[in-house]
């Protein structure tokens, strides 16, 4: 899907850590979440996001990532409610990770960093009728991003996990079908924090509305060494290079409130 060919694969480069800025940008992320100067809003609504596993479609290695894609043409995969004003539609989910676990979250909770964070991309389809229109515009977005931890061997996971050795260089694709994004959820997905920032990776276009889990999920340690299996090159480059630290650094806040769903 257009969604993660065209934008996070050319201008991707694995050492990218910024601090490539948007010129004027002031609505970056990630960021880190002060749980203490969250707001409380009463009026943020229970998420609402309804999944055709059917319509899961590749795995691939990007060059930076790895990135589950679904058919994003129709409204199979949706998410609304929380903050959000229209209809999103899902294109795909990935994750950013650390050489060690003591970090590789691109977020943090007062300054604690988690050893890994998945997100989970979506499109205002209400608004527009493609991806490339709405990753420019403001609303245009929506990304959930859930922490991982280490501990005990998440189920769910572990059929992407066994894919990951197919993708081991960049530009490496499988095919890859029946599998429910709602199966990396919290049980509890009506706590979050919600602001409005920007893509963590060129484009870096301030067209985010971010909705951070509070609640974390839970891997095996032999499962997040998997992601660390990964390569940044492709099988051609002489010098080979784990894919490992693919976070970007925090950026600063300029001012934004971040909202709590929760008291
Ligand atoms: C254009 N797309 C789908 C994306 N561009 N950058 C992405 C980053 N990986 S993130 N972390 O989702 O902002 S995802
Ligand atoms: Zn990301």
């Amino acid at each position: 899907t257009a969604c993660s060919s065209k934008y996070v694969l050319s201008q991707m480069h694995p050492m990218w850590h910024g601090p490539l800025e948007v010129p004027g940008g002031d609505h970056q992320s990630p960021i880190d979440i002060a749980v203490k100067k969250a707001v409380f809003d009463s009026e943020l609504k229970p998420l609402e996001s309804s999944y055709d596993p059917q319509t899961c479609q590749q795995i691939w290695n990007n060059g930076y990532s790895f990135l589950v894609e679904y058919d994003d043409t129709t409204d199979k995969n949706t998410l609304k409610g929380g903050p959000l004003q229209d209809k999103y539609r899902l294109c795909q989910f990935h994750f950013h990770w650390g050489e060690s676990n003591d970090w590789g979250s691109e977020h943090t909770v007062d300054r604690r960093l988690f050893p890994a964070e998945l997100h989970l991309v979506h499109w205002n389809s209400d608004r527009y009728t493609l991806f490339e229109e709405a990753v420019m515009e403001e609303n245009g977005l929506a990304v959930i991003g859930i922490f991982l931890k280490v501990g005990k061997r998440h189920e769910g996971l572990q059929k992407l996990v066994d894919a990951l050795p197919a993708i081991r260089h960049k530009d490496s694709v499988v095919e890859f079908t029946r599998f429910d994004p709602a199966s990396l959820f919290p049980s509890n997905i009506d706590d979050y924090w919600t602001y409005h920032g920007s893509l963590t990776t060129p484009p870096l276009t301030e067209s985010v509305t971010w909705i951070v889990m509070k609640q974390h999920i839970e891997v095996s340690h032999d499962q997040l060494a998997v992601f660390r299996s990964l390569l940044f090159t492709s099988a051609e480059e002489e010098v080979q290079k784990s894919m490992v630290n693919n976070f970007r650094v925090q950026q600063p806040l300029r001012g934004r409130a971040v909202r709590s769903s929760f008291t």
